[in-house]
């Protein structure tokens, strides 16, 4: 058997192709959806990340801003900075890049983003949203995880899920927004057992861990969709997710590749989230 890719790149076009027609119409009565991106420090993945953020702005109309903060920038300093975008009514999201230097507390950060703003989804205003399901910014990486399933019509109700990983931004919010889509979900971590067992039982594969093939074909259940969350280097210093691609193909009925696969829709749903913040903030202000 051999899988059918889901392609992140393909779909995560489509999606800024929808945006632009809305931002396009937005422009004709109202101004364009404004996002301002923070960059401490000199971090080179997070340089090249931001500056697809803002290219991806300008590709679908929307207006942004690159502040661009030293290194050595004090965490008050900062925090000063987002009271002020925050109270900037051109301002509808504001995105902080992590990570952030050892000496500030990233989520002392995050709380301090107005949650309405907040197109990251970070913020626990947002995280329990989304828990309760009351709406609220949905953190973009699982986010794109969900529209990728869905753009194959991988049937999700009931399915058994497994994440592998349980970080703030990736790992919880996956469980959550696949237990939204009915699955029976699984977390599993550094410290879970029998992680061949579980994997070998499930129908969804979600590896978002940060180390080269952690899921190996041995793993996994003939049929499943293997969605590949990592970015990693392997010994040639080529990027790798944390799946073991060539030889789970094999195996499973969907993959998605690295790259190519969530890191495209990660963008796409931050400016979706974008998009959405300045929906909110216009309906607010004409109520
Ligand atoms: N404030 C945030 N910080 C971070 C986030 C985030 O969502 N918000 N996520 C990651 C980094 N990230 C976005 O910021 C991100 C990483 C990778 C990609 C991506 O498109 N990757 C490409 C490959 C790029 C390459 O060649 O290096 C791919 O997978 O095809 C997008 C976004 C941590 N920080
Ligand atoms: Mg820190």
């Amino acid at each position: 058997m051999s899988a059918k890719i889901i392609d992140g790149k393909a779909l995560a076009q489509s999606v800024r192709t929808g945006l632009k027609e809305k931002v396009e119409q937005f422009k004709l009565s109202s101004r364009a959806p404004g996002l301002t991106v923070i960059l401490v420090g000199d971090n080179p993945a997070s340089q090249v990340y931001v500056r697809n953020k803002i290219k991806a702005c300008s590709d679908v109309g929307i207006t942004s801003k690159l502040e661009k903060l030293p290194a050595e920038t004090s965490e008050a300093e900062l925090l000063a900075l987002l009271e002020k975008l925050n109270a900037d009514d051109s301002v509808d999201g504001i995105l902080v890049q992590l990570p952030l230097p050892r000496h500030i507390n990233e989520q002392e950060v995050i709380e301090t983003i107005r949650a309405d703003k907040d197109v990251d989804g970070f913020h626990v205003a947002n995280v329990g949203s989304v828990v309760t399901g009351i709406g609220g910014f949905r953190s973009c990486t699982p986010y794109g995880v969900i529209k990728m399933l869905e753009s194959v019509d991988y049937p999700l109700t009931g399915a058994h899920a497994l994440v592998i990983g349980r970080s703030n931004i990736v790992g919880k919010p996956m469980a959550i927004m696949l237990l939204e889509k009915n699955a029976t979900v699984t977390v599993a971590h550094s410290k879970t057992k029998n992680l061949k067992e579980l994997a070998l039982q499930a129908d969804v594969i979600v590896a978002a861990v940060g180390k080269e093939k952690v899921v190996t074909a041995d793993m996994v259940k003939p049929g499943a969709a293997v969605i590949d969350v990592g970015m990693n280097r392997n010994a040639e210093g080529k990027l790798c997710g944390d799946v073991d691609t060539e030889e789970v193909a094999k195996v499973a009925g969907y993959i998605s590749p690295v790259p190519g696969g969530v890191g495209p829709m990660t963008i796409a749903m931050l400016l979706s989230n974008t998009v959405e913040a300045y929906e909110r903030r216009l309906q607010k202000i004409s109520q």
